[in-house]
């Protein structure tokens, strides 16, 4: 389990995060859900090692892991999702996936050199993972394509796709929803609910489309103003008068009350 005790995140005298405390339990798919410019993604950078808190601690497993650089989390298993960067969209799916794991042999040019039937022996075993990857994911048909040749959504899957080339234990996905059609969001949702039911995956996810949180979560928090404004199931949540206030204002609170808009997303930026 992650906690968060009391943290704080000041950018100068603005307080983006502004003393909250919270649990990712172990084994469940959290939703993270608050209005633009609620502090999800600086709350997100806090416990991925992005930024160090201004004050207030983060434990995994009760170890307390405050401040540590995405490297050291990466090897505790908690991971953050990117975008596949720009240097990485002319390599091919297989090779993006194939890139992840760190510590190879063949990394150095001394044991590019000496050790070649090591360094062979590796790279079947990490091709080997990486197909098994795609297959998981229904990318197989896409394994030779340009990464950035893929759409929105298949981008997405591959992000994904580059957690399970490691032993993740925590993953944090932001905006996995964005710009992404329907069709693929069921198998991103489906590829989330399986790594969490059969590989033990806890997931925290940040997402606006609030059919696809009620789908995949089993609890949701709501953040506003840099604090944790309510807690809870998404059915709960959704009918959360709070919640639909810091959302749309109490001008459009009627609407959504009877269910003129579907996605609390789309309101919000409107
Ligand atoms: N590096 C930074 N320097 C200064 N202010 C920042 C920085 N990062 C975030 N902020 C501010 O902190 C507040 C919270 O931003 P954050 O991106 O965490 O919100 P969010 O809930 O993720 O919003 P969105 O849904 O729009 O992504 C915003 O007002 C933002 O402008």
């Amino acid at each position: 389990m992650i906690v968060c005790h009391d943290i704080h995140k000041h950018f100068g005298g603005f307080r983006a995060i502004d003393g909250v405390s919270l649990k990712i339990p172990e084994g469940a798919i959290t939703g993270l859900l608050g209005p633009n410019g609620a502090g999800k993604s600086t709350l997100f950078n806090v416990i991925a090692g992005v930024h160090k808190p201004t004050s207030g601690k983060v434990t995994l497993a009760g170890e307390d892991i405050t401040g540590l650089p995405p490297h050291a989390l990466f090897a505790r298993g908690v991971l953050r999702t990117f975008q596949i960067a720009h240097e990485f969209s002319s390599m091919s799916v297989l090779e993006n996936l194939m890139m992840v794991p760190g510590g190879q042999s063949g990394e150095t040019l001394w044991n590019t050199w000496f050790h070649r039937s090591r360094i062979a022996r590796e790279e079947e075993e990490l091709r080997a993972r990486a197909e098994d990857v795609l297959d998981f994911l229904t990318l197989t048909h896409v394994r030779d394509e340009r990464a950035g040749n893929l759409s929105g959504g298949q981008k997405k899957l591959v992000e994904l796709g580059r957690t399970m080339m490691v032993d993740a234990r925590v993953v944090f996905l932001d905006e996995v929803g964005a710009g992404v059609n329907r069709t693929l969001l069921a198998t991103i949702g489906d590829a989330i609910v399986r790594l969490n039911r059969e590989r033990g995956y806890t997931f925290c996810v940040i997402e606006h489309d609030m059919d696809f949180i009620a789908r995949l979560c089993d609890s949701v928090i709501v953040m506003a103003e840099g604090r944790v404004l309510a807690e809870g199931a998404p059915a709960d949540i959704m009918q959360n008068e709070q919640v639909i206030e810091a959302y749309l204002g109490t001008g459009l609170k009627n609407k959504v009350i009877h269910g003129e808009a579907a996605a609390m997303g789309g309101a919000a930026s409107a």
